[in-house]
């Protein structure tokens, strides 16, 4: 028996799982199950809520300077280094639970810290890093090459830019690349300017597939947007809502709502 949360980020959802102690034996079958949405409980990912003394998160330092780490795995059960929407969810999780209060405080990633700031209610700040350039690259799609800019928040994107809306594209089946290019995979984000710093966005991500949005790829194309120079607060689109961008040259910060919509409990024997 398994006690959850459920809840999402612009529609990028997530089964939460408190777990302060480490007890879980969380495997990937398990995160699959969790994750179906037909013969489970359905979401694009697990946040599993843990106290940071209680986890090995492998090599990345420095983890001990925030109280939870957020042990994110997507929907394929697949471990991923970040989920932006994942940190906000699981930041209102914290203060919904009483397990922090609202204000500013880090939460422990397999990317680092990263500081979230939020009130007692209403939209989820997270300062998510500077996005890092890595130059050109490609995927195709339905017979199409799409070329983009690959960017890394902690995880790997690829950032394309169409001159179509973003709705044309069919993305029932997810892009090919080069594996010697994104050995460990990539999302592959496709993007539209529709205004001043403003952007509608698709994305197919790595293990989960199609989601309804994404918050590293928001900042991604964000910053693929934007260019080397590029500063200022971007209005980004997806299926699922609306979240805003800031770029500063330094870092970067993600803002967007975040909601628990259920709880429960798996029944006995099920997982
Ligand atoms: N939806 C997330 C990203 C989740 C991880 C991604 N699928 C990966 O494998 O890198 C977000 O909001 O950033």
């Amino acid at each position: 028996m398994m006690r959850f949360v459920k809840g999402h980020g612009t529609e990028n959802d997530f089964v939460i799982l408190p777990d302060p102690d480490g007890a879980l034996d969380l495997t990937p079958e398990a995160v699959a199950r969790l994750c179906d949405r037909r013969a489970g409980i359905g979401a694009d990912g697990v946040l599993r809520v843990v106290r940071t003394k209680a986890v090995d998160a492998g090599d990345v330092e420095g983890l001990d300077g925030a109280e939870w780490f957020m042990d994110y795995r997507n929907a394929d059960g697949g471990i991923a280094e970040m989920c932006g929407n994942g940190t906000r969810v699981f930041a209102r999780y914290l203060v919904d639970a009483g397990l922090a209060a609202p204000g500013e405080w880090d939460i422990a990633t397999r990317a680092g810290l990263k500081r979230v700031t939020l009130g007692a209610s209403g939209d989820v700040s997270v300062d998510m890093g500077a996005p890092v350039a890595l130059g050109v690259g490609e995927a195709s799609l339905g017979g199409a090459v799409f070329r983009g800019e690959r960017v890394s928040m902690g995880n790997p994107h690829l950032a394309c830019r169409i001159d179509e809306p973003v709705s044309v594209l069919d993305l029932t089946r997810g892009p090919d690349f080069d594996p010697a290019v994104f050995p460990e995979g990539v999302n592959v984000e496709f993007y539209r300017p529709v205004g001043d710093r403003h952007l509608e966005m698709r994305v197919f991500e790595r293990g989960s597939g199609e989601t309804r949005s994404c918050g590293t790829g928001t900042v991604a194309v964000a910053a693929a947007a934007a260019g080397e120079a590029g500063t200022g607060e971007w209005t980004v689109d997806v299926p699922g809502g609306r979240l805003t961008v800031t770029l500063d040259g330094r870092t970067s910060h993600l803002r967007g709502p975040a909601v628990l919509v259920a709880e429960g409990e798996t029944r006995p024997g099920w997982i």
